[in-house]
């Protein structure tokens, strides 16, 4: 555990008590359980974050805090829900970015927090939740940071050496576990949330949005961070773990079920000085492949107590980058190519390009690729977010597709799947049809931009074979990503909805379900207040 220290030292209750809650509408129910109390270090100068201009688009809900501890009501419909929508739509998300007046500076930072939509026989009902990590619950109790988050680091105290910070940095102990990105279903039916660190995996019920426990890998695997984005289906879990001390990444697979992870194989980095940030990687029917961008982890910047532009990241550029791909069966590296520098969160799928015999000749792995710039991170500092001037400042990004040839050829291809004009040369937080993960497919489901923006603005459906895209836009609205959910029965790749929670410019809050055919909207449910911006979804059919 980090230091503890006196609590005369804490400012106490600053997020329990002086922000009000922003509560309203139909159904409320109150509010914080009292908790145990949570670790602390010493009283820190402000997390100051720069000041708010008033007016115009720094006023935006999306990137407010809306503390909900408890909130569940019927939502309102405009259109028709189609009746055969039925389950919950969860979504994840850093929706709560202050402790007291302070606030964190970027938009990874915020605490936990779940929203979630049940649709039956054509209603809705919503519910709104933070997650209960320990990082929360103490910086609820202590009004102020007591874990590294992504960019926020406690202040070392006349109690906390810099000696005890590496030990606890070391050991993983001052790590957050604020599990505020993804949100999945296990094939077991457990929902999980995580994060990058893996104590930030943490078991929710997906109606109540209760935080059941935390998932403990019952393993020898180790690692303190991994990627955010497992690849779940019905029976396995696939995940990443990153190696800092020997650059290079374990492949890990865990049966629906199963607490424990097994080792499949490992891959050393083939540039340095440490493996590349892995948020997300793909899989095919037959392979993992294990991405190594030049934005690599950077022990110096995880030492920093203040942010540096790249967080705890570098960019090295002479380091090369590199796609390799791993038998699933073996664990062998059956390739592993040079290709042309990227920046990438998300990657969307992949799958086995095949001869006329039906022989796998390479690999095809699509990702929302930023253009190899960094600055998309910077862009998602709130300060920028809450500062939109109408200049054009969102970093141009596209569908990149990389060719990873089997035929031992030693570099890769990266090129644009479409013309990134089509979806206004912004695009990340993507889906798409389940069945057709790490098998080919046409279509994928994300936000893209409709431009002047500071961040993606669309709701956009591209069709990887046409090569065209069809947007959802609503003016000043920020949604988040466009989840698909296929029809029951559904033979067609586009037979069923998209849904998103936008945040919109006139301070409301909806969840809209688009037909993801023609990308036209059928219908959306009101919230009665205002939805911050979220990340990621899963969807819970009913009695699954
Ligand atoms: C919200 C999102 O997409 C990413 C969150 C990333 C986090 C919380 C990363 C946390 C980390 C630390 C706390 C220290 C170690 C490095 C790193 C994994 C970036
Ligand atoms: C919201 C986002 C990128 C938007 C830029 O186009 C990335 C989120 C990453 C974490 O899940
Ligand atoms: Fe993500």
């Amino acid at each position: 555990m980090p230091p503890t220290i006196s609590s005369s030292l804490c400012t106490v209750a600053a997020l329990s008590g002086r922000r009000a809650s922003q509560q309203g509408g139909n159904k409320q129910r109150a509010v914080a359980q009292p908790l145990a109390a949570g670790v602390v270090t010493e009283a820190a100068p402000p997390l100051v974050s720069a000041p708010r201009r008033r007016g115009g688009a720094d006023e935006l809900v999306a990137w407010k805090s809306i503390r909900q501890e408890r909130w569940e009501g019927a939502l309102e419909v405009e259109g028709n829900l189609p009746l055969w929508l039925d389950g919950t739509y969860l979504r994840n998300g850093p929706g709560l970015w202050d402790l007291g007046d302070y606030g964190f500076r970027h938009l990874f930072d915020g605490y936990a927090t779940l929203v979630r939509v049940s649709f039956r026989d054509g209603h809705a009902v919503g519910a709104h939740r933070q997650i209960e990590s320990e990082a929360y619950k103490a910086a609820r109790e202590h009004g102020k940071l007591c874990y590294r988050e992504f960019s926020e680091v406690p202040k070392p105290g006349s109690f906390t050496s810099f000696i005890g910070q590496l030990a606890s940095l070391f050991s993983g102990s001052s790590l957050t576990d604020n599990s505020n990105t993804g949100v999945v279903r296990l094939g077991d039916g457990r929902v999980l949330c995580l994060t990058e660190t893996v104590k930030g995996s943490i078991v929710v019920d997906p109606d109540t949005l209760d935080t059941v426990n935390k998932f403990e890998y019952e393993d020898k695997l180790g690692g303190l961070i991994h990627s955010a984005h497992p690849i779940v289906t019905d029976t396995k879990f696939w995940t990443l773990i990153p190696d800092l001390i020997r650059p290079g990444y374990v492949v890990a697979r865990m049966d629906a079920g199963s607490n424990e992870r097994q080792f499949v194989g490992r891959v050393d980095c083939r540039g340095g000085p440490a493996p590349g940030w892995v948020h997300s990687f793909p899989i095919t029917e037959n392979y993992v492949v294990v991405p190594e961008m030049p934005l690599r982890y950077c022990a110096a910047n995880l030492l920093r107590a203040e942010p540096t532009p790249l967080y705890k990241f570098q960019w090295y550029p002479d380091s090369g980058s590199y796609m390799h791909v791993m038998c699933k069966a073996s664990g062998n590296i059956v390739a592993s190519v040079e290709v042309p520098p990227f920046v990438t969160f998300h990657f969307i799928n992949a799958y086995e390009e095949k001869d006329e015999e039906g022989r796998v000749t390479a690999i095809i792995a699509d990702c929302c690729e930023h253009n190899a710039n960094t600055s998309i991170l910077d862009n998602l500092r709130l300060h920028n977010l809450r500062s939109f001037t109408g200049e054009d400042v969102l970093t141009d990004a596209r569908v990149g597709r990389f060719r990873i040839p089997l035929d031992g050829s030693p570099f890769g291809e990266l090129e644009a799947a479409l013309d990134p004009e089509e979806h206004g040369r912004g695009m990340d937080m993507c889906s798409i049809n389940p069945a057709h993960l790490g098998k080919e497919y046409r279509y994928t489901y994300a936000c893209g931009a409709r431009r002047p923006c500071n961040f993606p603005n669309t709701l956009t459906k591209i069709d990887l074979v046409e090569k065209t895209a069809k947007s959802w836009y609503e003016e000043g609205a920020v949604p988040s990503e466009p989840y698909f959910v296929p029809r029951p029965g559904a033979v067609e790749e586009d037979d069923g909805v998209a849904i998103s929670m936008v945040s919109a410019k006139d301070g409301s809050g909806y969840a809209l379900v688009l037909d993801a055919k023609t990308f036209k909207e059928i219908a959306r449910a009101n919230f009665p207040y205002g939805l911050p911006y979220g990340l990621h979804c899963c969807w819970v059919p009913r009695d699954k």
